[in-house]
């Protein structure tokens, strides 16, 4: 772990990103995986929403997503060990890159066959405490054909964008700057799971 987070920081301060295949131990994301199907199954989950407040609503033209938010105060072991975990990322981003991290939240997701997420930027004018995104994938298995990569658009000095995509394999952690880049889910051929979160810079 100590490797891993190293390896985030420091990617996270040169490059705004990083991505990090096998996060967790198989036997874990199993587990996370079992639990969100169960969650799933008792009907907890909800369409997702865009906009927080009073601006929020479903637009199922933007992101066609389900997700079930976790509750802090209400977290399963399972859950817990994962924020533990996130929580080791926060300590060795805020000491590397001194972002003042101080809190998490994030939801599980689910993308039924065919669904997306347009290109967005996870932090502007109604959310600006998201500092750094986390997400983790727990898909048993993924390929080119199953398409629904997450699309990063990287600015470039010339004005132009460099555009990569990550496949949601089971496992792989994406961090990046809630800030500054922007980045989309392409629509997927196959049911996508997956945490999502965001650090922010208040408690
Ligand atoms: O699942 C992904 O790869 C990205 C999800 C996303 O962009 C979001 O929930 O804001
Ligand atoms: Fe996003």
């Amino acid at each position: 772990m100590e490797e891993i987070l190293d390896r985030i920081s420091a990617e996270i301060y040169s490059n705004s990103y990083v991505v990090i295949d096998g996060f967790i131990e198989e036997e874990f994301r199993v587990a996370l995986l079992e639990e969100q199907t169960r969650l799933l199954n008792e009907g907890k989950f909800r369409q997702a929403a865009v906009g927080t407040g009073d601006k929020k609503q479903i637009r199922t033209e933007i992101r066609n997503d389900q997700v079930l938010w976790m509750e802090a105060d209400q977290l399963t072991p399972l859950q817990a060990a994962y924020w533990d975990k996130v929580d080791q990322v926060r300590k060795a981003i805020n000491q590397r890159c001194f972002l003042g991290l101080k809190s998490f939240e994030g939801h599980f997701a689910r993308y039924p066959i065919g669904s997306f997420y347009i290109r967005h930027l996870d932090q502007f004018n109604q959310v600006p405490h998201r500092v750094v995104t986390v997400i983790l994938y727990l898909n048993d298995s993924w390929s080119q054909e199953d398409e629904g990569a997450l699309r990063m658009y990287f600015p470039q000095e010339d004005g132009s964008e460099r555009v990569e995509d990550v496949l949601p394999v089971g496992g792989r952690l994406v961090v990046f700057l809630s800030g500054e880049i922007p980045h989309e889910v392409l629509p997927t051929k196959k049911e996508r799971i997956s945490i999502t979160g965001w650090l922010k810079d208040i408690d």
